[in-house]
């Protein structure tokens, strides 16, 4: 079974081949884009956390170097009383922002004078020893400035700190320590800040690995010692080297580069990036890119609408204008309708063929007037052909008939001959309707009629026969009666729709009007001419040379009856 033609329209087609030639591509290409963006900035990302732990460590080493420079500057140089120090260290203070306190403290671990002052009445008790912290232990042990690790103070306020400290040396013999507290706040809190506005998270340990500084996406608070090895860094790795890696799971579970940095004061710098703020950024840069390719997308089809809306108006009107050519109107291809530059070719083209197609329909109609016209004539030839040919074949009908009734009858007396009598016989035997009906013949014979024609002559013969042929003509019923003469002197009736009385009746009279003629003959029954019938009769056309025989049988019994007479 054939299938209908697949129905298509421009525009659906052309919104598919947008989606499968172009949109597509453009997506995969856009996958591909956004793939390698992802893997440039991932490692981009590795190189600038490693770069920013580097510089970030070198940063606050700087920044606790230039305050332990001034401290020990003081420290060496100062000669008055340890317990005259404190406007010093009030200075020491301005000069260098972020020094939470300073102390002096004595060989012993006692601090002997403080800025800010503290509470009256400290100074001096054990309250004010700090012989336990590093700060005094270690510079009075090696007699070098220091660093500390991270502590909460105690003699001024409770807050994060660190210290920076370094001995006091007179003639070779530790007098003291200067230390000053900074707060971690200082030069952590901004750092960290920054960078958790760009997505890192920032962590500092001192050299026994205590949170001096996390900001807040990490779980770790000030002093809390972390034990995670991806974090820490072994301690006899060299300063100012950033060591990166990637970390499957870190921050919740997010992947992301750990970058450390072992700093000159012995603490680690940590930075950890996750790669989810990269995820997040190319999750964007996706949106955006579908957005623009959506809004490409739509441009092309709106124009492409516009343009098939155009096309579609200007090929509907040139088909309208066609239907209408069709339909008998003037063309009008419409140098005024709204028709794009491209169809007017088509336009032109619809211009010339129906010129053409007026010429030809003129040059059309022009043959077919005149082949009506031939046709015509032609008609007009064959109808007299026709009527000449009927008035031939009628003529000739009329010709064979007469010739037909000329073949039958007999030339002397008039009477039909023995083809013509045969050929009623036939009729009446085939017509169905005088199936039943009953039939009479009479045979006839003039009598003497050989002394006759030796007597008078063979043309008073004829004569005779000729006045014979007449007596008996008057005697018949009509054309229901058939006369022929069956040989020289011998002659039949066939008598329609007759018995036997009436076959007599009819004999009788035939016999009694030809001896009624009385022509004479001298050697006939009483010097006229005579006639003997022979009659039959039966109830059908069945059977009729029987029937003539039987006539014929009877005709011969009359005349052995002696002649002039009827016999059955
Ligand atoms: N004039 C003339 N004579 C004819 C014609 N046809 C036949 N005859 C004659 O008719 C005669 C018939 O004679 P036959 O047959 O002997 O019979 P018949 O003399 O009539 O004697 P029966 O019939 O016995 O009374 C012959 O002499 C034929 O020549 C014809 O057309 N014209």
């Amino acid at each position: 079974m054939a299938h209908p033609a697949r129905q298509w329209t421009l525009r659906r087609r052309f919104t598919r081949l947008l989606l499968f030639a172009a949109l597509i591509p453009a997506l995969l290409f856009s996958a591909v884009m956004l793939w390698q963006q992802y893997r440039a900035s991932r490692t981009s990302l590795g190189e600038r956390v490693g770069l920013s732990a580097s510089l970030t460590s070198t940063s606050i080493d700087d920044f606790m170097r230039s305050r332990l420079a001034g401290l020990t500057l003081l420290a060496s140089t100062r000669d008055a009383p340890l317990a005259d120090w404190s406007p010093d260290l009030d200075r020491l203070r301005q000069a260098y922002p972020g020094l939470t306190s300073a102390l002096v403290v004595d060989a012993t671990g006692h601090v002997v004078a403080a800025s800010p002052a503290p509470p009256p009445g400290v100074l001096g008790t054990p309250a004010s020893r700090v012989d336990d912290r590093d700060y005094f232990t270690v510079p009075a042990r090696t007699r070098k400035p220091h660093v500390s690790d991270a502590f909460r103070g105690r003699v001024v306020g409770n807050t994060p700190l660190v210290a920076i400290s370094a001995p006091i040396v007179r003639n070779d013999e530790l007098v003291g320590v200067l230390e000053a507290s900074i707060n971690v706040e200082s030069f952590a809190r901004q750092r960290g800040e920054a960078f958790r506005m760009n997505g890192y998270e920032m962590l500092l340990l001192d050299r026994g690995n205590h949170v001096i500084h996390a900001t807040g996406g990490l779980p770790y608070g000030f002093m809390d010692a972390v034990s995670d090895p991806r974090l820490t860094i072994e301690a006899d790795a060299p300063s100012n080297t950033a060591r990166t890696r990637f970390e499957h799971d870190m921050l919740d579970g997010s992947a992301g580069y750990v970058a450390r940095a072992r700093m000159s004061s012995g603490w680690t710098l940590v930075l950890v990036a996750p790669v989810r703020n990269l995820l997040l950024s190319v999750g964007r840069n996706t949106l955006v890119l579908l957005a623009l390719l959506m809004l490409v997308s739509l441009g092309v089809l709106a124009a492409t609408w516009l343009q098939l809306r155009d096309l579609a108006q200007g090929t509907g009107h040139l088909l309208d204008t066609l239907r209408k050519f069709a339909l008998g109107d003037p063309l009008d291809t419409g140098e005024q309708a709204p028709m794009p530059r491209e169809l007017q070719p088509v336009a032109s083209a619809i211009r010339d063929m129906s010129g053409r197609l007026n010429t030809a329909y003129g040059e059309l109609s022009n043959a077919l007037i005149t082949q009506r016209d031939l046709a015509a004539s032609l008609q007009r030839v064959v109808d007299d052909r026709d009527q000449e040919i009927a008035d031939r074949t009628a003529e000739l009908r009329n010709a064979v008939d007469e010739l037909e009734k000329l073949a039958s009858i007999d030339a002397l007396t008039g009477a039909l001959n023995v083809r013509g009598f045969r050929r009623d016989i036939g009729a009446l035997v085939e017509d169905p309707e005088c199936e039943d009906m009953s039939v009479g013949a009479l045979i006839i014979d003039i009598d003497h009629f050989k002394a006759y024609n030796d007597r008078y002559g063979h043309p008073a013969g004829d004569t005779a026969l000729r006045r014979v042929v007449g007596a008996m003509q008057s005697c018949m019923r009509g054309a229901s009666d058939t006369l022929a003469r069956v040989g020289g002197e011998e002659f039949a009736i066939l008598l329609r729709d007759a018995d036997i009385a009436l076959a007599i009746e009819v004999a009788q009279r035939i016999c009694d009007t030809v001896r009624d003629a009385r022509i004479p003959h001298a050697d006939g029954i009483d010097g006229v001419i005579t006639i003997s019938i022979g009659i039959a009769a039966q109830p059908s056309p069945e059977l009729m040379d029987h029937l003539l025989s039987q006539a014929d049988e009877a005709l011969y019994r009359a005349k052995r009856a002696g002649r002039g007479r009827i016999s059955r």
